[in-house]
């Protein structure tokens, strides 16, 4: 598999927070999600990758050039698309293309016709009387027009009702159906991933949880559901996460088969969401950090 963008040990650190050696990649052909809280620092890693801001440490490799040495050619090849609208509100939708499709050599205006009538996209409406739903849709539409080969999104799907985030979600997939083109973005929306993405990153805290494929993600874990009378203070060392109610116990393990040999079927073992991997493992950070 082909490495688009390798992150290796990369650090920036704010007053209050730092972005603690960041190291993953993203492989060619596949959708790639990225996953954490509000504050993780998610924000902070793309605009790291785009060189928007600088990073402290670490080095940041996309279509194998360095990304502050070879910024003007990545950026040819790269489809970037902000959470929220970065585009000049009073230019109509054809005013802005122009603009944008100056840039790129690569423009391809068969492909940017195809895409608005796909999204059901008005050209001449001005960019501050659309939807936010459309507005996205257009920021993903420019991006594909000029053919880029790896599409960064931060957030595509905030806010978006379901409908409207269901369309984007097969758009993306069928973008990478030829193994040629790459997706990668942040979301809070675990449920986006576990419909389409291949890989995944956590990140919490500034610091990468894993980063891998979502079928090893979904591996990785099992869910223990029984009852409270089967815990005592060792084997409670099992669980990754607990949550303990009057009427018993949920827990998060990478070891089931340990959980097995204690318990066989005393409990039940489940298939986690991400989302319950992503609660329990944040919170059994916030517990070891007490
Ligand atoms: N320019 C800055 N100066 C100081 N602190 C900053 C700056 N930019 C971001 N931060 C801090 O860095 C942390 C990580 O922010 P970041 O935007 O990367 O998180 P995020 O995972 O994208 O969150 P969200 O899901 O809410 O967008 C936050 O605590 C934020 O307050």
């Amino acid at each position: 598999m082909e490495d688009v963008v390798v992150l290796d040990q990369v650090s920036k650190t704010y007053r209050d927070f730092k972005l603690d050696r960041v190291s993953f990649t993203i492989k060619k052909g596949y959708i790639h999600g990225f996953i954490g809280r509000n504050g993780a620092g998610k924000t902070t890693t793309i605009k790291l990758m785009m060189n928007l801001i600088h990073r402290d440490e670490g080095s940041i490799r996309i279509f194998g050039l360095d990304n502050r040495e070879h910024e003007r050619k990545i950026k040819q090849r790269l489809g970037f698309v902000y959470a929220d609208n970065h585009f000049y509100d009073d230019l109509t939708g054809e005013q802005m293309k122009r603009v944008i499709a100056r840039f790129y050599p690569d423009w391809d205006e068969k492909a940017y016709n195809r895409y608005l009538k796909m999204f059901d996209l008005p050209a001449n409406k001005k960019i501050k009387h659309l939807s936010r739903g459309m507005q996205m849709k257009y920021s993903i539409a420019l991006a594909l027009s000029h053919n880029a080969d790896l599409i960064i999104m931060d957030e595509p799907t905030s806010g978006l009702d379901p409908v409207v985030r269901q369309e984007i979600l097969e758009l993306l997939s069928e973008v990478i159906q030829e193994g040629e083109k790459t997706v990668f973005f942040s979301t809070h929306i675990t449920s986006d991933l576990e419909q389409i993405a291949d890989f995944i990153t956590f990140i919490h805290d500034g610091r990468i949880q894993f980063s891998l494929t979502k079928d090893e993600v979904l591996e990785r874990y099992t869910m223990i559901k029984g009852g409270t009378d089967l815990l005592d203070q060792d084997n409670r060392k099992l669980f990754i996460g607990l949550r303990e109610t009057p009427y018993g116990f949920e827990g998060l393990t990478t070891e089931p088969k340990l959980v097995y040999q204690l318990f066989q079927d005393q409990v039940l073992y489940e298939k986690p969401s991400l989302e319950q991997i992503m609660l329990y493992t944040v919170k059994s950070d916030k517990n070891s950090t007490r």
